[in-house]
């Protein structure tokens, strides 16, 4: 059952009013906006309102899985492709047809993979992995993005004609801060949800001082944030305890995350809202007074907000953060690999080269034309023109394929693309010829 969209703002009304509208065309759409913002939700309400709803919605998330592991799911594959390839899988491009395949955060796929989705949205075929078999696939596709994919064209991390193909109609959802009108309904609503998932519960409803002060908040973690606010309460029932809470989390996301670009509601630099009022207005019971009473208070609160940690750290995080994160921490490892000499401080010794030498900078000419170096280069030659997928593992990969594919394409035309025959020759199993064939995008000639 899909969750309702919920939500009274102008900006709501008319996203549920071009569901209605475009549903029954199956033209791509991109849904973009921040995390949290129901992006997902949108993606279901339009399979739900579409003639395909009796058919699957198959949703991808391409930040989740590397590369390889991306390919075999969106394509499947066939027994014998790879080592572990037990059997033939089928792909979502399959499981999906005749339905909806919703590639969430479709900014995350990498450049070779986006390649392929071009080619299966112009003719509607693929190949399995390993099979020479070609699939017609008919899916209505939505993606999803928290990212600016514009942004991504020029850096070259995303292909503009990929780009053009999904974007045919955008569905912007803005962020909570943007659409506060929202905020009361919402809160409505997953007070109601929780309460009847935990009937034992009791929880005090927000007075109006309450509703104002999440009515001003800036929620970076849009509604996701706000349902995990409502958990909290129905766990600590003290509406000043979460609030708190709130505006500690508001201070130190603005500590990390430096000004806010939305001036007008953020907590932090100047915590005001539109009407003058702070957002952590000193109440009776949010004051630091720092008398016996505050102290006391704020004790009492402490093991409140002990048991909100616990249950915070009790409850678990869905996959896909767990995989966002893991991206996060795995890009940011990847690009300290690469500022690694830069941050070397004099007379520390990298590699046997002292971090204070200074090479002669070139310029990118300078670099010679068919280095591979080229290939994650944006513009110049400074560590600053390097792209995201510069890393040592990804030029590895990068020098691999380029060598395999010279090799293969060189014994198969010799033999005339006799697979079997260039198989023996390059010791390798037929079948493995054939993934490497899909894998290195190889044609025979015309
Ligand atoms: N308008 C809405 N009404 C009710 N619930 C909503 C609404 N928008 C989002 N939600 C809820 O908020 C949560 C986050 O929504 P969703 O996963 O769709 O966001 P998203 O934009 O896809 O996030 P991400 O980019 O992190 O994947 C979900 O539990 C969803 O049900």
């Amino acid at each position: 059952m899909t969750s309702p969209i919920i939500g009274q703002s102008r900006q709501i009304v008319e996203i549920r009013d071009l569901i209605k509208n475009v549903a029954d065309t199956c033209l791509n759409i991109l849904i973009t906006g921040e995390t949290g913002v129901g992006k997902g939700v949108v993606a279901s309400s339009l399979h739900e309102a579409s003639p395909r709803k009796s058919r699957p919605l198959v949703t991808v998330n391409c930040a989740a899985l590397p590369e390889t592991l991306l390919e075999s799911e969106l394509y499947g594959y066939s027994k014998g492709a790879f080592t572990g390839a037990m059997k033939t899988r089928r792909g979502k491009f399959q499981m999906a047809d005749k339905g909806v395949l919703f590639l969430d955060e479709i900014g995350d796929m990498p450049i070779s993979l986006q390649s392929k989705i071009l080619h299966v949205l112009q003719t509607g075929l693929f190949s399995p992995l390993g099979s020479d078999q070609e699939i017609r696939s008919d899916v209505w596709l939505i993606a999803a993005t928290n990212q600016d994919l514009e942004a991504k064209i020029e850096k070259r991390e995303f292909r503009a004609d990929l780009f053009y193909r999904l974007n045919i109609i955008k569905i912007e959802i803005p962020p909570l801060r943007e659409r506060r009108d929202d905020i009361p309904l919402l809160v409505d609503h997953y007070i109601s949800q929780y309460l009847s998932q935990y009937p034992a519960r009791e929880i005090e409803l927000p007075d109006s001082k309450v509703l104002d002060k999440l009515m001003q908040f800036p929620w970076p973690g849009n509604i996701r944030q706000l349902q995990n606010i409502i958990k909290k309460q129905l766990v600590v029932n003290d509406w000043n305890a979460v609030i708190e809470e709130l505006a500690h989390d508001a201070a130190s996301h603005e500590s990390h995350s430096g000004a806010s670009k939305d001036n007008t509601n953020v907590v932090g630099a100047d915590r005001r809202n539109s009407s003058g009022a702070s957002f952590d207005d000193k109440s009776p019971s949010t004051e630091r007074d720092g008398t016996g009473a505050g102290r006391e208070r704020r004790q009492g609160r402490r093991k409140s907000d002990e048991s909100v940690r616990k249950t915070r750290e009790g409850s678990k995080r869905s996959d896909a953060e767990e995989r966002r994160d893991w991206k996060e921490r795995r890009d940011a490892e990847e690009l300290s690999d690469c500022t690694l000499p830069q941050k070397a401080t004099k007379g520390k010794v990298y590699h046997g080269r002292r971090a204070g030498d200074v090479k002669p900078r070139r310029r990118k000419g300078d670099i010679p034309g068919d280095s591979i170096l080229n290939e994650f280069l944006v513009d110049g030659d400074s560590l600053d023109s390097l792209n995201r997928e510069f890393s040592l593992g990804n030029i590895k990969k990068k020098v691999i394929s380029r060598v395999e594919s010279e090799v293969i394409q060189y014994v198969l035309d010799k033999t005339a693309w006799n697979r079997s025959k260039a198989s023996k020759i390059l010791k390798v199993s037929y079948k493995t010829l054939l993934t490497k064939i899909t894998e290195l995008n190889l044609e025979p000639p015309d």
